[in-house]
């Protein structure tokens, strides 16, 4: 049985303050807010009568059988603190301590071994890093249970066993309402002997006081509301039981976690105006959430007609608090959002005067894992808002800008206000709801191999490189699995495969990003050396290839997927030679970079434009197809291109970044890496336009050569002879710098353009032969070029040491000149490709187009066949888009991946 109240109450009237009003309280109270603001113990009157509590900072006080003797076990300016807490919660007791969660400790020290606990699945994340504490250390259950339904609580409740229930209400910060009063009548009935603990934090003694409605314990962290000005942390705690204050105080005296005289003093500054702010924070956070709920994003707040706790929580609660969430349904526009803002800071906690903005799975609740994040229903992009006391109108007007500026809202000119973008992950997750597959979406992207014309090495060294795509590619697939492995199928190496359980992978390696933060320039060795000693330590130097390509794969896959380790397979196929100087893995790094960004959410895709329904058409527009091209934004093609270079940089060492920038942005473009004294040290990109008019031949001279033996071979030899590499660079500059003006420049005649091409192309060519990366195969590929009647020019392209060459095609060449120089070609062993340069980058299968994707096996291009073995089964669905993807001859490969539907590109 619960020990009796009656004498703690009886002392409580004793009181000279009358008392908040309270069902246990029958005497004419004061209202609130002048409790607040009279701080007065009748027990310790002042000796000098000074207006404001005294800080008695002193660790001992002196002589014998005194009230205090230790600051540890008392201290006057706590004993006035701790009784205007007890005054303003309706309690017979207070205690405070050095923060929320050390007054959480000092609760759960109540536990012994053996007990239960019954907590809520939306806890605060220390709240819960604490309860897994006392669950591994100190043989303690506890069972998670969603308390807004109070039946929940009822099967775990054990009369023997049971010895605690812990709720929050509201939670935070999804805002559930728990029926304090219910689940209290419930335990007292069915668990007589078990505690009832509140965490009161979200509302403060203000708003509502929870042992009215039969709780036994109530805390705070009295760093919020309570304090209000974010200057100190505190803890307090309350109750009406002598018997559990007097064992709490205990703990507090042997631990030794009381709160500091100076902080007790703070505090007590802090609660004289704690129902002045709260009215003003309350009134700012309801305009805020009737807004945002306006705009139509999904918004968490008490206050809002279609709250479902709102009955409950009117009957239990004197308001709705300052804290509300909302969630934009996509994370990096979350981030974008909660970056923009200038007045809401970006921080943890909340009840501070200045109004308050964080994304709780990647702050405050990041301590709980992501799995347990998704079990509990904690959206990744839920944004948390804390009101403040500033203008409504200026945080609303931040707000505004933030969101604008995010990409979350647009004007609409019809309806003349802002309104809500729908996120690319409402149009996913419906197309992904439609797959049953929940984040286990396939993704279906490919990019673009390039040549370079001019600048190839010299590019590592800070030259501009002139460089195209080439209408060779090559394809990512990714397919979901359902059994916690992840698995690689490279089809062009060797038919490489190779799968391995997700948990068993290095993650204790991994040294996650700061949210928002990029890769760093150099590769985490650590990470790297983990994943070549564990997942691919089968791996010998017979696979250095597949070994390469599975590296680069799991370094982006630990590094990205840390959050969901989504379990899935990834096919990678291309159109274009392996190894042949065409940036074959380039465009590899560029799929697996995209991909494991999609499959991660990492990346989204914007929503397709809608189109005007009668009803809303507007006058009429011109509607332009651009078939996909420029969808992807270039925000989201600048986060692929950074991690297709970290793949490269784990394939190459020390790539220049040409290759994967062509790759992800397609077209043509001059590439000049930064921090070099070339070109003022100044790095970037720079569109090409006039490239595209021009015709190629490629060779591939079928040797295998390693771009990374040959790139750090340059490096050597520059090590040695700087003079001699450095002349070399500067005359590779002006040769870039010679082709990029001939190109953009209208008067020269198409004559003029290709000889002076026609001359650079040559002395670029001499260039490398001197950097020794030449290749006895690749000159015979010039003299057969040059020789009569074909008379054209060729130079390697890419890294050479064998791979390819390129050869500029005169506009007056003869197509006939053409058939019989590839087949002399051909006769002596080379493999030619006439293509053309300049199209689209990385491109991504529609997901909101995609006819049910799984169903399109298309075998033979032209004939949709819904294989048998696959009807009605998703898994085997996807697993016949994966074979049908994998038994593609390539020269229909990119004709059957057209027919799947619309490519998305950048
Ligand atoms: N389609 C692919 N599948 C798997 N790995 C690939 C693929 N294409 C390229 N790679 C990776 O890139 C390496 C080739 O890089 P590199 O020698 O620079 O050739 P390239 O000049 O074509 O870029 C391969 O050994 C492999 O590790
Ligand atoms: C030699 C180099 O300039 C291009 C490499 O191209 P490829 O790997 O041969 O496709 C290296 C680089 O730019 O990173």
């Amino acid at each position: 049985m619960a020990p009796k109240i009656d004498a703690t109450l009886a002392r409580l009237h004793d009181l000279p303050t009358p008392e908040p009003e309270s069902p246990l309280r029958p005497r004419k109270p004061y209202r609130f807010s002048t409790l607040c603001a009279t701080v007065e113990n009748p027990d310790q009157k002042d000796q000098y009568g000074s207006s404001s509590v005294p800080i008695y900072q002193s660790a001992t006080f002196k002589g014998v059988g005194n009230p205090y003797d230790y600051s540890r076990s008392g201290n006057p300016t706590r004993s006035h603190l701790e009784h205007h807490i007890a005054k303003i919660s309706s309690a017979a007791h207070a205690l405070s301590v050095s923060s929320g969660m050390a007054a959480l400790d000092v609760i759960l020290r109540l536990l012994k071994p053996g007990d239960e606990v019954i907590a809520g699945d939306d806890l605060y994340g220390g709240t819960n890093r604490l309860l897994t504490y006392i669950r591994s250390h100190g043989g303690i259950t506890v069972h998670h249970v969603d308390t807004t339904d109070p039946s929940s609580v009822l099967p775990f409740l054990n009369p023997s066993k049971t010895a605690m229930v812990l709720l929050e209400s509201p939670t935070n910060p999804l805002l559930k309402v728990a029926d304090i009063a219910a689940i209290s009548k419930d335990v007292k009935e069915r668990a007589p002997d078990a505690i009832v603990v509140v965490d009161n934090t979200m509302m403060s003694p203000y708003l509502q006081r929870p042992l009215e409605h039969g709780a036994d314990i109530v805390y705070d962290s009295a760093t919020k509301y309570l304090s209000g000005h974010h200057d100190l942390m505190a803890g307090v705690i309350t109750c009406n039981r002598d018997d559990l204050k007097q064992r709490m105080a205990f703990t507090i005296n042997s631990v030794g976690n009381a709160l500091a005289p100076n902080d007790c003093f703070l505090l007590l500054r802090g609660t004289k105006t704690l129902a002045l702010r709260m009215d003003r924070q309350q009134a700012n956070s309801q305009q805020v959430a009737t807004y945002l709920h306006g705009l139509g994003f999904k918004t968490h707040y008490p206050g809002l007609a279609d709250h479902p706790g709102r009955e409950i929580h009117e009957r239990i609660a004197a308001g709705n608090g300052a804290v509300l969430s909302f969630e934009t349904g996509d994370k990096e526009m979350s981030e974008r959002i909660v970056g923009a803002t200038r007045l809401w800071g970006i921080s943890v906690s909340f009840g501070c005067v200045n109004s308050l903005i964080s994304m709780p799975c990647v702050m405050s609740h990041a301590s709980i894992d992501p799995a347990t994040r998704a079990e509990r229903g904690l959206p990744e992009d839920l944004i948390r808002l804390c009101a403040g006391i500033e203008d409504p109108a200026d945080l609303i007007d931040d707000l505004e800008r933030a969101l604008i500026e995010a990409g979350a809202i647009v004007f609409d000119e019809q309806q003349n206000k802002y309104v809500r973008v729908p996120s690319a992950s409402d149009e996913l997750s419906s197309a992904v709801q439609k797959l049953g597959l929940d984040y286990q979406q396939e993704w279906f992207v490919s990019a673009p191999g390039k040549i370079i014309l001019f600048g190839e090495h010299a590019v590592v060294h800070g030259v501009t490189a002139v460089a195209a795509s080439v209408d060779l590619r090559c394809y990512g697939l990714t397919t979901p699995r359902n059994d916690g492995r992840l698995s690689v199928h490279f089809s062009d190496i060797d038919n490489f495969y190779y799968e391995w359980e997700i948990q068993s992978l290095p993650w204790d390696a991994v040294t996650p990003l700061a949210a928002g933060a990029q890769h760093p320039d150099t590769l985490d060795q650590v990470l790297m050396d983990a994943i070549l000693a564990g997942p691919l330590k089968e791996l010998g130097e017979d696979k250095k290839h597949a070994r390469a390509a599975a590296l680069a794969f799991l370094y982006m896959y630990l590094m990205l997927g840390e959050e969901k380790r989504p379990s899935f397979n990834f096919t990678a196929r291309a159109t274009l030679p392996v190894g042949a100087g065409l940036g074959s893995s380039a465009s590899f790094s560029t799929c697996a970079a995209s991909t494991i960004l999609l499959v991660n959410r990492a990346i989204t895709l914007p929503p397709p434009p809608q189109p005007s329904s009668a009803a809303d058409a507007g006058p009429p527009h011109v509607h332009i197809s651009h078939q996909g091209r420029r969808f992807i934004p270039p925000s989201t093609a600048d986060t692929v291109n950074q991690w297709a270079f970290i793949a490269e940089k784990v394939l190459h060492g020390n790539p220049s970044g040409v290759d994967n920038s062509v790759s992800v942005f397609g077209g043509a473009l001059a590439y000049t890496r930064a921090g070099f004294t070339f070109n003022d040290g100044k790095g970037g990109m720079e569109p090409i336009l006039g490239f595209k008019s021009l015709k190629f031949l490629l060779t591939n001279s079928k040797v295998p050569r390693d771009t990374k033996k040959l790139v750090a071979g340059v490096g050597a030899l520059k090590a040695s002879e700087p003079e001699l590499v450095g002349g070399i660079l500067n005359s590779i500059q002006s040769i870039s710098h010679e082709a990029r003006r001939a190109l953009a420049d209208p008067e020269l005649s198409r004559t003029e353009l290709l000889s002076a091409l026609e001359a650079l192309i040559k002395e670029n060519h001499e260039h490398l032969v001197t950097l020794g990366v030449s290749h006895p195969s690749l000159e015979t590929i010039r003299a057969t070029t040059a020789a009569e009647p074909y008379g054209l020019t060729t130079k390697l392209t890419g890294a050479g040491g064998g791979g390819c060459a390129v050869t500029l095609v005169p506009d007056d060449f003869q197509a006939s000149s053409m058939d019989s120089l590839l087949a002399d070609l051909t006769k002596e062993g080379f493999v030619p490709y006439l293509t053309s340069v300049g199209g689209s980058g990385l491109g991504v299968l529609s997901p909101y187009s995609a006819p049910n994707l799984i169903q399109m096996t298309v075998v033979n291009p032209g004939e949709v066949t819904p294989p048998p073995e696959a009807a009605g089964q998703s898994a085997a669905d996807v697993a016949t888009l994966r074979l049908a993807f994998e038994k593609q001859d390539v020269p229909v490969l990119s004709q059957w991946a057209e027919s799947l539907g619309r490519w998305l590109y950048v």
